[in-house]
């Protein structure tokens, strides 16, 4: 018997190919053929099996995830996987566990801070995990002021080793994760001291517990930090605290790509920028953009798929009530989630090919583009985790009261995400490192340095400056070069002013900690230019299938028109568009939403998720919605018995106390 579709009528509406979509969505065919097989593999193996999560104690979630990971560890060797579909396989696991800090931070640590002899040491047993490592830099102290880290590594010339030290309560470490009770070493973030000089914060690879009985080594004091927000989430990891007592560790552990110890203790800074010492943060904040489309996806694929099974009202003649979906203020508040996930995506993709570029470079020691992965990573971290974290909010909240119970998925998912907002730089602190950036390309516009790269709108300035956009119909905001034009003029003019008002203060420094909320409004500007730019370039490639390309016009526009109508105020404040232009962009969006809507289950269907890896009822793929969320119901602990523990102790007193007052 075929089984029952509750969607087969939203499918059959589709206007476009949806393979060839879902190909679109994972890059290219053959990222479609191993994502979808390695999704499978893990949706089909009953160790990965997550529905339960939500329910285990700290205890029992921790082992869990110790057990998921020798699992997942034993199928990626017997399987022979690659590290791309390793990674596939990491993230369709979907539970945060050491091995994201191993492979995701300590490893690329030693490749980006290391010598050639450090790669030689430490990475095959890194590889192997015959250790395995953390990222030790923040402290209970100082977490986003780097340069402000306690920790000491003072060089011994006696003995030609670093003596590590926590000096204060504030310097110990917290917060690394896989520190608490996995790893076996870090990489450490410590004040390099020599002579008595301090050199500032540098990286060392340090031992923590014996690789024979996993205990504190001397001098180590280690454990985790304890629950954080929501149950289930993030508390699969067991984030940590450190502290060192005169921790002994030889001289070749200091990270020295970028600056070097002497043998006599002499501190040499090479030609090598120091920021290359954050050049771990930048690479994780260039996979968490990518990880945002996912993330928001999967909210977008639960709440779509539940407003199209949810009906309310409006039954005519006993026929069926309004399908949620059809009402326009779901469609104002879901479509544009959709279209951000795509323009995540997309961008995710484009950032990646900077960074591998970027990576290059700094190979062949060129150091030139540096400055510009950085803003980029640090901006579209921001903002694109700040929009999926508050999307994952509202998507909740589409889905009803449905949305707050724990099997729909989206509370889970939304603890799990938060943090994503904080870890890997504050978002308030990253979009002032753009500010930053944005303020000194602005500062140099006249010195005949061409800005180059994101910022090279910035070289038409003077064109920016005085354009007047040309919309005089609902339909002319549909032009790619009228919206990409608007854009463009409202970051350029955004930085200009501010970079005006700055120089008002005599004190720069001064002028940009008042004028802060305002360059941090000028870099999410430029951020989401950025975005629709890469948007729009995405649509210049030849994409094939049936009404593919239209889809992704279409979801483009609503991209870009959702935030010219949510930040009308820049738009028109700055001259770059009048109050009727923005009602006009308001018209076509609503016009875009009835073009959506047919297609919205398939969009969705575009992503490829399982309904493992979606972990949620109300976004199962077959949309039974109601069936499942009653047998779920039953399988609660509470329902185990029909009286609950605790009644004969706490109820019954009340009860029977009750009678007896009732009938005084
Ligand atoms: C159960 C599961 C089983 C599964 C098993 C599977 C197993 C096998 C899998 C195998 C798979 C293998 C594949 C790979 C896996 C990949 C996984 C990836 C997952 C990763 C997940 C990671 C989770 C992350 C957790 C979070 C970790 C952290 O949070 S770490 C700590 C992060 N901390 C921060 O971000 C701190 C933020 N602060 C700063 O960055 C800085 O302090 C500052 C930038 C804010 C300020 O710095 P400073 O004071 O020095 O500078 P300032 O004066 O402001 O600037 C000086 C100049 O320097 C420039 N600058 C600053 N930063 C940078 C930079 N990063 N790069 C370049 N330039 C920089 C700045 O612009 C200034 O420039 P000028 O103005 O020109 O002088
Ligand atoms: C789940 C999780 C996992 C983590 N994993 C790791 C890890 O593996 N390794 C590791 O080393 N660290 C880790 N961290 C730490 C994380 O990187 C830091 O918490 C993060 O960088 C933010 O720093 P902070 O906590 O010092 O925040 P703070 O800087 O104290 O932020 C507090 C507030 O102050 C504001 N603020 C701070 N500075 C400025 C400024 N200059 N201007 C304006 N506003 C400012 C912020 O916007 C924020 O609102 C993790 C954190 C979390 C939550």
């Amino acid at each position: 018997m075929e089984a029952l579709d509750y969607h087969a009528e939203e499918r059959r509406k589709a206007e476009f190919n949806l393979d060839e979509m879902k190909i679109v969505w994972a890059g290219s065919r053959r990222n479609y053929e191993l994502s979808d097989r390695v999704a499978r593999l893990v949706a089909s193996d009953p160790v990965f099996r997550k529905d339960n999560r939500t329910m285990l104690t700290r205890k029992d979630l921790f082992k869990d995830t110790l057990r998921k990971a020798a699992h997942a560890w034993k199928r990626i060797i017997d399987l022979r996987l690659s590290e791309e579909e390793a990674n596939m396989l990491r993230s369709y696991v979907d539970q945060p566990a050491f091995t994201d800090l191993h492979w995701g931070m300590f490893i690329p640590a030693i490749k980006g801070q290391g010598t050639s002899e450090q790669h030689e040491k430490w990475l095959p047993m890194a590889y192997k995990m015959q250790i395995i490592g953390c990222y030790a830099q923040t402290e209970l102290g100082h977490g986003s002021n780097v340069q402000g880290l306690e920790t000491t590594a003072t060089f011994d010339p006696q003995t030609d080793e670093f003596d590590l030290h926590s000096p204060t309560l504030t310097s110990s470490k917290w917060w690394p994760g896989g520190l608490g009770k996995v790893s076996t070493h870090a990489v450490v973030y410590a004040r390099l001291i020599t002579g008595g000089q301090d050199h500032g914060v540098h990286g060392f690879i340090v031992q923590l517990r014996g690789l024979d009985d996993h205990l504190p080594l001397p001098g180590i004091t280690v454990g985790d930090i304890g629950m954080k927000f929501g149950s289930g989430a993030y508390n699969s990891m067991d984030n940590g605290l450190l502290r060192f007592d005169h921790v002994r560790i030889p001289r070749n552990q200091m990270l020295m790509r970028v600056s070097q110890v002497t043998r006599e203790g002499k501190f040499v800074q090479s030609d090598v920028p120091r920021q290359l010492v954050y050049g771990t943060m930048v690479y994780v904040r260039q996979t968490i953009v990518s990880d945002a489309s996912c993330a928001l996806a999967r909210a977008v694929c639960i709440a779509t798929r539940y407003s199209a099974v949810r009906r309310q009202f409006g039954s005519q003649n006993g026929g069926p009530e309004i399908q949620v979906i059809d009402y326009k203020t779901q469609q104002s508040r879901l479509f544009p989630l959709l279209a951000s996930a795509y323009a995540f995506r997309f961008v995710g993709e484009w950032l990646k090919w900077l960074y591998t570029d970027v990576t290059q470079r700094l190979q062949a020691n060129d150091f030139s583009t540096l400055p510009e992965a950085h803003a980029c990573t640090a901006g579209l971290k921001s903002m694109t985790t700040s929009v999926t974290a508050d999307a994952i909010e509202e998507c909740r909240k589409l889905c009803g009261g449905h949305g707050y119970l724990s099997n729909s998925g989206l509370p889970e998912l939304f603890a799990v995400y938060i943090p994503t907002c904080t870890y890997e730089g504050d978002n308030v602190v990253l979009l002032l490192q753009v500010a930053r950036f944005l303020m000194k390309t602005v500062s140099q516009l006249g010195s005949g340095k061409k800005p180059v790269g994101t910022t090279a709108y910035m070289g038409r300035a003077e064109h920016l400056m005085q354009c007047r956009c040309e919309v005089e119909m609902a339909q002319d905001w549909l032009k790619p070069s009228t919206i990409l034009e608007a854009f463009e003029a409202r970051a350029v003019r955004m930085s200009i002013a501010c970079a005006k008002s700055l120089g008002k203060f005599s004190n720069p420094e001064d002028g940009f900690a008042e004028l802060s909320p305002d360059l941090v409004e000028v870099a999410i500007a430029h951020c989401q230019l950025i975005v629709v730019s890469k948007f729009l370039e995405k649509l210049q490639q030849d994409i094939p299938g049936k009404g593919v390309k239209r889809q992704l016009e279409i979801l483009c526009n609503v991209y870009a028109l959702h935030l010219l109508h949510k930040h009308l105020g820049d738009f028109v404040a700055t001259g770059c568009i009048t109050p009727n232009q923005g009602a006009l962009a308001n018209e076509q969006l609503r016009l875009l939403y009835a073009q959506v809507r047919p297609n919205a289950i398939a969009l969705v269907d575009a992503f490829n998720y399982t309904d493992h890896y979606l972990g949620s009822i109300l976004g199962c793929y077959d949309g039974n919605v109601y069936q499942k969320l009653y047998q779920e119901a039953w399988k609660d602990p509470l329902n185990d018995t029909v009286v609950p523990d605790g009644y004969l102790e706490y109820l019954r007193p009340i009860l029977k106390q009750h009678i007896r007052t009732a009938r005084l």
